[in-house]
């Protein structure tokens, strides 16, 4: 079994909307188990463009890869593979020790926080914000992620940038234990330092030549630097081998750990929602509008009309702006691309960030109808405001996943100018302020998921609305199943192009 195959593989770059840049060709090499392999290469020949595709990041212009048997664009075949990148980033906010846990909830086989803090010698460390740890402690923080699920292969990107002396050395002690230990590593490295280390180490060197001066002969040399037999009896000599009972048990651990892994990341998600509270307290400043009305002299149904117009806003609000600007960040801070070398499932990472917008959505609800209640003195049954509870709670979930797609198909900036443009338009669009408008424009609203929203609200609140509360809803469950195959299309869209 090969844990890494290329096969013939291309890739190519746009530069500018015609051109093209070839940086590989024909590309063939595989990885097999217990090797240990450098891939060297001058700046800029495409090293980190080959992990990138290994890694499912990049999708190949031409050709076949398989990582562990597998597609790497599917979240199992990274179970049993620890990475270190270049070009990643650790989110604000989140301490050390709470990264290690929840790397450790993706994994059935992980081990235990202490130990691996202990492997990178972070101990003492764990309730620092990992952002701010110097660049030394993140490439430790880094390579303990990488060993958190127990891997059998690591991929690792030049893992000894920035570190000190004591880092260094520490680094290439756990790589030799993992190594004698039977985990199968390729490593990319320029730093001459390593090469002391890796002449006793390394089993194989793949040399890339750039494109533009790779020989007759292709692209990539290979060159054997320790026969296999070798490279056993080194092992053999530090390590007991594994029992055969201790292999299955191995294998049969590498199953997903799905439970634990939406339990960690809403876990995480709640946790960097509390600390940056602006939305809670945003939202809730919008809702503490109301009281306003009472001055205005609203009441009765006009009352019900704009509590629920405010709730429909202020949701509409938080599921938009909060997970599409939230994700185009995360995107453009690559946080997103540490999270997708792991073997974290997309539908779970897209789950808990509806989830936790809900929980927003839901304080928000319950605070406006209290106020209602105590304000407006809406004196409607306990069955009216649960059903209006349900169909705005429910009824904001395409829109969650609007949100979604749009932070992984735009850039930050242009997030926060659509999604601010998008905040005035819609409400205008589902009639919440009258605008005179022809009858074409009236007809073509009716198709947009935005207005079924609304006229459900209105039915769920015992307002006057057109009668088609059916249509309404199977709309709303087709734009869910839509937006949700787009989400799940522009993810992996996202991988494609970054
Ligand atoms: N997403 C991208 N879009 C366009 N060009 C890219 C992209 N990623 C990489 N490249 C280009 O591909 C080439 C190879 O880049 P890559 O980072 O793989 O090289 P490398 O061998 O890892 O370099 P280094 O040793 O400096 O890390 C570079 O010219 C780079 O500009």
């Amino acid at each position: 079994m090969n844990l890494i195959t290329f096969d013939c593989v291309d890739k190519t770059f746009r530069k500018g909307f015609w051109q093209k840049t070839t940086i590989l060709e024909n590309i063939s090499f595989s990885v097999q188990p217990g090797e240990f392999v450098i891939l060297r290469g001058e700046n800029g020949a495409g090293k980190s463009t080959i992990l990138n595709l290994a890694l499912g990041l990049l999708k190949p212009s031409n050709g076949e890869i398989k990582l562990m048997e597998r597609s790497p664009k599917a979240s199992n075949s990274k179970l049993q593979v620890g990475v270190v990148l270049q070009d990643t980033q650790v989110p604000p906010n989140a301490k050390v020790i709470e990264l290690v846990q929840l790397w450790r909830s993706y994994y059935t086989n992980s081990l235990s926080t202490e130990e691996v803090l202990g492997k990178v010698n972070l101990k003492g460390k764990e309730h620092l914000d990992a952002s701010g740890l110097s660049g030394g402690q993140k490439q430790r923080l880094y390579f303990a992620l990488a060993l958190v699920g127990n891997p059998q292969l690591l991929i690792l990107d030049e893992p000894t940038r920035n570190l000190d002396e004591k880092g260094y050395e520490e680094f290439w002690q756990q790589i030799k234990l993992s190594h004698q230990a039977g985990i199968t590593i390729l490593m990319v490295t320029n730093n001459q330092s390593d090469w002391q280390e890796l002449e006793s180490l390394a089993t194989r060197e793949i040399t890339l030549h750039k494109y533009s001066e790779a020989p007759a002969t292709g692209q990539i040399a290979e060159n054997i630097l320790k026969s296999d037999r070798e490279a056993r009896r080194w092992r053999d000599r530090t390590v007991p081998r594994l029992t055969s009972e201790q292999n299955t048990t191995k294998t049969r651990e590498t199953t997903s750990n799905l439970l634990p892994a939406m339990g960690g990341q809403l876990r995480f998600e709640i946790l960097q929602l509390l600390r940056t509270p602006v939305f809670l307290v945003m939202t809730l400043a919008l809702v503490a509008f109301l009281p306003l009305l009472k001055q205005l002299g609203i009441q009765g149904d006009a009352a019900i009309e704009s509590l629920v117009s405010i709730c429909g806003l202020v949701l509409f609000t938080v599921v938009i702006d909060r997970l599409g600007k939230r994700v185009a960040i995360e995107r453009s801070e690559k946080w997103l691309k540490l999270l997708k070398v792991t073997c974290l499932p997309p539908f779970i990472h897209i789950a808990a960030k509806i989830i936790t917008s809900l929980l927003i959505c839901t304080v928000s609800i319950l605070v406006a109808f209290i106020l209602g209640y105590w304000q407006l003195g809406i004196d409607a049954s306990f069955g009216l405001w649960t059903n209006l509870f349900l169909v705005l709670i429910v009824g904001v979930i395409p829109f969650a996943i609007l949100g979604l797609i749009l932070g992984y198909l735009l850039n930050p900036k242009s997030a926060d100018s659509i999604l601010g443009l998008s905040l005035i338009i819609i409400p205008v669009a589902c009639g919440a302020f009258t605008v005179p408008m022809p009858n074409y424009l009236q007809d073509a609203i009716t198709l947009l998921p935005f207005y079924h929203y609304k006229e459900s609200i209105l039915w769920a609140a015992g307002l006057d609305y057109d009668q088609q509360i059916f249509l309404h809803l199977l709309w709303l469950i087709w734009a869910t199943v839509v937006f949700g195959l787009i989400a799940l299309w522009s993810y992996q869209r996202e991988q494609a192009t970054q």
